[in-house]
């Protein structure tokens, strides 16, 4: 499977992959899934805005919630009302179904706090975005 970014899904070892096409494709597909595959085919990442810092830092909050009782993080940045998320898994590396499920999280969670999807989709530029390196601490 491609996406719209032309990436091809590489996952990680271990992943149901017929599972995780069935959960990346709405995630990806035009006009409906918001998500974009990292052009190494190994993240799924996309932007969110909000009305406020207040609603971001809310959706932020709810969001790190998850990934402390999933045990699993994103590599995501903040300005003002924009925050940047990318899923990926950094051990075994790829795309697992950690990440395919915290990103659908997000979009449920996002839609509780009012995201601004006009304002995310018109976004030019994104927001800075966190190295791709991934974080020390999951080093293994
Ligand atoms: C020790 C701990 O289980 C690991 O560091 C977990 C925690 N969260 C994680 N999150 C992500 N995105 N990738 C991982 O490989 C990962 N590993």
């Amino acid at each position: 499977m491609t996406s719209s970014s032309g990436a091809t899904p590489r996952f990680s070892a271990s992943t149901d992959t017929a599972a995780a096409h069935a959960a990346l494709a709405p995630l990806i597909t035009p006009g409906g899934g918001r998500w974009r595959l990292t052009a190494d085919g190994e993240g799924l990442e996309r932007t969110f805005k909000f009305k406020t810092f207040a609603k971001t830092w809310d959706f932020m909050t709810a969001v790190s919630l998850q990934c402390k009782i999933r045990n699993h993080h994103p590599e995501w940045s903040n300005v003002f009302n924009t925050t940047f998320i990318r899923w990926t898994t950094h051990n075994p590396k790829g795309l697992s179904q950690k990440d395919l499920d915290l990103a659908a999280a997000c979009d449920a969670l996002a839609a509780q706090f009012g995201e601004d999807v006009t304002a995310a989709a018109a976004a030019a530029t994104p927001a800075p975005q966190p190295e791709k390196s991934g974080s020390p601490s999951c080093k293994k």
